[in-house]
């Protein structure tokens, strides 16, 4: 089992207290390698919460998270940082694509916290995405310089290149006009084919949620199976 959540618990505020917001409610979650997962729900149903806590950026108030068995919720800050680095790959509705870095050095980014320099396969690797994902043309250019398509398939590169095990995806498609979003759903499912890399997204995107293998719908701080279609 690569992902595992057990009784999470997670709310905002000052628990006991007025001011507490439940969120998350004993909710469940096993994962698989090479899973393909949607998570649907209304807005403010916790969507974003969940994946945080996927994503080692937050920590619940009760329950735990594993990852292949290991319980990452009793990790320091630093290590969690170090986790989500060498495990797992992030791509958001907005690309949080630097400004002042060209596409190139957009991407390389993920690999530059190892403290070590980037080596030449690791630049290989990123040459080779970048070409698959058809955006070799625009290497040298910056954010602003590329259309919203570009821009969202270049994160799509940038959450790949340190080879995750597990890519997260918050609403990928949400910025994109159809043709665009359905051109990154094929590239997303082809990509974390390819790699072997269980897939994870989050989305009201009905399109995107259909191609994935289980569908979850977050429903009173709990996931529920929901049927395709
Ligand atoms: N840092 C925070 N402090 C207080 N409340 C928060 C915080 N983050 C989220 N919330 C609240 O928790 C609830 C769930 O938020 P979350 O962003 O997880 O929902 P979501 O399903 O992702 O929503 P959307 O689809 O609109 O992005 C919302 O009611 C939100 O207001």
């Amino acid at each position: 089992m690569l992902l595992q959540l057990q009784n999470i618990v997670k709310g905002y505020g000052e628990p006991n207290t007025h001011s507490y917001r439940p969120v998350l409610n004993g909710l469940n979650l096993e994962v698989s390698e090479g899973d393909k997962i949607s998570i649907v729900g209304p807005s403010g149903s916790g969507k974003t919460t969940l994946l945080n806590l996927m994503g080692a950026m937050d920590t619940p108030g009760e329950g735990k998270v594993l990852f292949k068995g290991k319980d990452i919720t009793s990790y320091s800050k630093q290590e969690l940082a170090g986790f989500r680095n060498q495990h797992l790959g992030f791509i958001f509705q907005m690309h949080h694509l630097l400004p002042q870095l060209t596409l190139f050095e957009n991407v390389l980014l993920p690999l530059l916290p190892q403290g070590k320099s980037i080596s030449r396969e690791q630049k290989e690797w990123a040459e080779y995405l970048i070409e698959k994902v058809g955006i070799t043309g625009q290497r040298n250019q910056k954010p602003s310089q590329l259309s919203g398509g570009e821009c969202q398939r270049t994160a799509v590169v940038r959450a790949l290149v340190n080879k995750p095990e597990l890519l997260l995806a918050d609403e990928p498609t949400g910025a994109l006009d159809e043709e665009n979003a359905n051109a990154l759903t094929d590239l997303l499912l082809t990509l974390s084919a390819e790699e072997g890399v269980t897939l994870i997204t989050v989305t009201h995107a009905t399109a995107l949620a259909d191609c994935m293998d289980k569908k979850f719908q977050l429903k009173n701080g709990k996931l529920v199976d929901s049927l395709k279609g």
